[in-house]
């Protein structure tokens, strides 16, 4: 069984077609990363693998379970207890600090806030954020803040990570840096990962390479 899969998916907004039959399907614990030129639907396929958008056409199914087809309400909470997610600019909540972002996921899955702080703070030494817990986003370079979003991505210990652009904010050094730490987490961990980038050495960390062109999905030839 894969663990996440989109099967023919057609999906346009308004006059603009952004996927023309989509598929791909993503085995459990593997890392795949789907490269592509601007604007050929790579986000969009994200999304619609997450659960976000809906496809017009076609199927997105989820460990075994067709998820395109739930309510929204039903499919906002296999997103909070199931995926987690990974965005270019970190997007961490300015007002908190780094390991209460952290923690946000366990919180709003309805965690106690002592207990969520628990589990948040180990991260911080496994991603080398050590004595940076209690700063906010906005005193982190973007490198730590990236960090910190991949902590809190995971923390939850979802079934499969959504990480789009996730080093597209960083110079190339610390955007290594940060893939590096995302492989070997979501390997240790046994996560899926769904990684949206343009550029080849960030895809050349997972474990499999998918091209969108013109909203359908090839095999990259050589991979
Ligand atoms: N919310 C939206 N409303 C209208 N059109 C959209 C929307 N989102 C995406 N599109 C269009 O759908 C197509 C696919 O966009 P998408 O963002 O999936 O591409 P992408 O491969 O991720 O591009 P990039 O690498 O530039 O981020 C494009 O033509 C884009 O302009």
């Amino acid at each position: 069984m894969t663990a996440i899969e989109a099967r023919d998916v057609v999906l346009s907004f308004g006059e603009t077609p952004a996927l023309r039959g989509a598929s791909v399907a993503v085995d459990p614990g593997e890392i795949v990363a789907i490269m592509g030129p601007s604007g050929s639907g790579k986000s969009t396929l994200l999304h619609c693998l997450a659960g976000i958008l809906v496809p017009d056409t076609g199927e997105i199914h989820f460990d075994g379970h067709r998820i395109d087809t739930l309510s929204e309400q039903e499919r906002s909470m296999l997103r909070r207890d199931r995926f987690g997610f990974v965005f270019q600019f970190g997007q961490l909540v300015p007002e908190l600090t780094a390991e209460e972002n952290v923690a946000l996921p366990l919180l709003l899955s309805g965690a106690r806030r002592a207990a969520a702080l628990a589990e948040a703070r180990p991260w911080f030494a496994r991603l080398g954020l050590d004595g940076l817990e209690r700063r906010r986003s906005g005193e982190l370079s973007g490198g730590q803040a990236q960090r910190v979003a991949l902590a809190r991505g995971l923390v939850a210990r979802p079934k499969v990570l959504f990480a789009d652009e996730p080093t597209g904010a960083l110079d190339s050094l610390t955007g290594e840096q940060v893939m590096d730490l995302l492989v070997t987490s979501a390997h240790e961990e046994g996560t899926t990962v769904v990684l949206v980038t343009h550029e080849a050495r960030i895809a050349a960390y997972a474990d499999r390479q998918v091209i969108v062109r013109d909203g359908k999905v090839n095999a990259l030839v050589g991979a």
